[in-house]
């Protein structure tokens, strides 16, 4: 599904309406009937005599929240609606809303001063429900004086909170908050969500998102050349690889995965295995010779190869012709998980990459290496997909952690396009960009999946499908989704405090059932 900018999704609307001829009052009605909605289905379809407030700003957000009001009103709720704005200031489809509620009689408090707030502060206190339409897609910066005041003192009621569009005090472009910001319960956001929904920490302040068909036209939609995607459950479920009936493990590849060390041999067990999980035919996981004995105790259903190490443990260079010859007979290579940071293992890494022509997925202290000399990706390379955190994003680019969290996006997709890889960087809504500047963005996952151990599953699993034939960007994208809907499946069983790296290989065939049997999890996010 595609994510917006304001101006993109601003420039969808002028289009419906100039091209299409869909008049935006019909939108802006579409629009307040989805919140509507949503908000019967909060109120099991009992809205009568629900007690609904409705805070509007003066711009069409404020007009989709009169929309709701006269809804409400004539569904027989009690609504209030506060306007920050004198009636005169409204213009165009909002003005005309606003001129319907009044003509059916419906009340309108003045939030203008200091003065006015008291009342809406006691209504606050026996709300059933807030609605949030004091700003949408045409607010920058942040919110001050008044509309801020308004802001903190709804967050302070605590009371159920619907955003229309979005978070009144959060940026649609950038999922900053500058200023207060309303904390939703959830939102309905129109035709398209937008990038500052989904991304932190606005996706924080969002709450559960839907997003609402308000009707644009599709071909409209189609007509666009966006390339920020948000992962759904519809786009990972008809990527899934294919099962032959007739099928045989020969045909779901082989994943060889590197790496292992003394006191890191966990690290590869879980990554192999994980690697099996997603459906890989066969895993071979080659290591030092010293662990080697460890990781055949610790894995069953994997394959173990030992390779030459140095006299402290760890891989030597003259592992390089041994991973080589292994790799012939394999589809992908899995390079990083607990490999250390050796100086001989560095070698090896940075001789190996540039020797390879199967794809790999690197990781972990093999992206450490590669930060020595990052010359390996500017040249030419086989297909890869890096999966840095951010403090290995840091080293490679040679930045702080911080500034990698400041601008996610934008530093993924430029290195995946000036390396021309697949770069994955991790953390809250991790982003998969692709070197043709698609990116995608995933919205599953939770705390609980910051643990030991963690990067290494969503490592073998990428790998896993790649070996099933996947292109790298898809298996990567499929993959964090997976990955996370897994450990979200964990937090529900086990909590998330508990939560061990494990137990996402426990959960994952829960999340492939799910995708395989569940046909339209997507309806509370819209079309696909
Ligand atoms: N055809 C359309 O354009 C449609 C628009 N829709 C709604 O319209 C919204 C966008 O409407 P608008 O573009 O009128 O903008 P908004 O209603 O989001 O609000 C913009 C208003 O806030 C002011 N503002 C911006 N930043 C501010 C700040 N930091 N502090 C104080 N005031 C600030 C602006 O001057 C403007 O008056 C969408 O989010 C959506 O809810 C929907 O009705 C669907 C159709
Ligand atoms: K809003």
């Amino acid at each position: 599904m595609y994510l917006v900018t304001a101006a993109e999704m601003g420039q969808l609307d002028r289009l419906a309406s100039s091209e299409y001829l869909v008049p935006s009052i019909v939108l802006m009605e579409n629009a307040g009937l989805r919140v509507v909605e949503s908000i019967r289905r909060h109120f099991q379809d009992r809205v009568k005599n629900r007690r609904v407030l409705i805070f509007c700003g003066k711009g069409n957000n404020g007009g989709d929240g009169l929309v709701v009001a006269r809804h409400l009103l004539n569904q027989g709720a009690e609504v209030k609606v506060f306007l920050l704005a004198r009636p005169e200031d409204l213009r165009g489809d909002a003005r005309t809303n606003l001129e319907i509620y009044q003509k059916m009689g419906g009340r309108i408090f003045p939030l203008l001063g200091e003065s006015h707030l008291q009342r809406a502060d006691i209504a606050l206190l026996y709300a059933d429900l807030v609605v949030d339409a004091i700003f949408g897609t045409g607010f920058k910066g942040a919110a001050m004086g008044l509309p801020a005041a308004v802001i903190t003192m709804i967050n302070k009621a605590h009371r159920d909170t619907v955003a229309v569009d979005l978070p009144s005090g959060l940026e649609a472009d950038t999922g900053r908050a500058f200023g207060p910001c309303i904390q939703a319960t959830w939102t309905v956001t129109f035709a398209l969500p937008k990038l500052g929904l989904v991304v932190e920490p606005g996706a924080s302040y969002t709450g559960r998102l839907e997003v609402a068909d308000i009707g644009i036209p599709q071909k409209l939609i189609d007509s666009q050349r966006f390339n920020l995607h948000l992962l759904t459950p519809a786009w990972c479920r008809s990527r899934l690889p294919k099962r032959e009936a007739s099928g045989h493990k020969g045909l779901y590849g082989h994943v060889l995965a590197v790496g292992g060390a003394p006191g890191l041999t966990g690290a590869i067990a879980l990554a192999a295995t994980a690697a099996l999980r997603a459906g890989a035919g066969l895993v071979t996981a080659a290591v030092p010779r010293g662990v080697h004995g460890i990781l055949e105790m610790k894995t069953t259903e994997v394959m173990t190869c030992p390779l030459p190490e140095t006299p402290g443990g760890y891989l030597s260079r003259e592992a390089l012709d041994p991973i080589l010859e292994r790799l012939a007979a394999c589809d992908v290579l899995a390079l990083g998980p607990g490999l250390s940071r050796d100086p001989a293992t560095v070698e090896l890494v940075k001789e190996l990459l540039p020797r390879l022509k199967a794809p790999a997925v690197v990781d972990a202290d093999a992206l450490n290496a590669l930060a020595t000399d990052t010359g390996i990706l500017t040249g030419n390379h086989g297909p890869l997909v890096l999966t840095p955190h951010p403090g290995e994003m840091a080293r490679l680019v040679g930045t702080t952690a911080a500034r990698v969290q400041e601008d996610r996006l934008e530093i993924a997709r430029k290195y995946a396009r000036e390396w021309q890889v697949i770069l994955l960087l991790k953390g809250a809504r991790t982003i998969i960009a692709w070197p043709d500047g698609q990116a995608y963005i995933n919205p599953t996952g939770n705390p609980g999946m910051a643990t030991a151990g963690s990067g290494d599953v969503l490592t073998g699993i990428i790998a896993g499908f790649m070996a099933q034939g996947l292109e790298p960007g898809v298996a990567a994208a499929l993959g964090a989704f997976l990955h996370g809907a897994a450990g979200d499946e964990a937090r529900a069983s086990l909590g998330q405090h508990a939560l061990l790296a494990g137990d996402l290989l426990n959960f994952l065939p829960a999340v492939f059932r799910n995708l395989e049997v569940e046909a339209g999890v997507t309806a509370s996010l819209g079309r696909d």
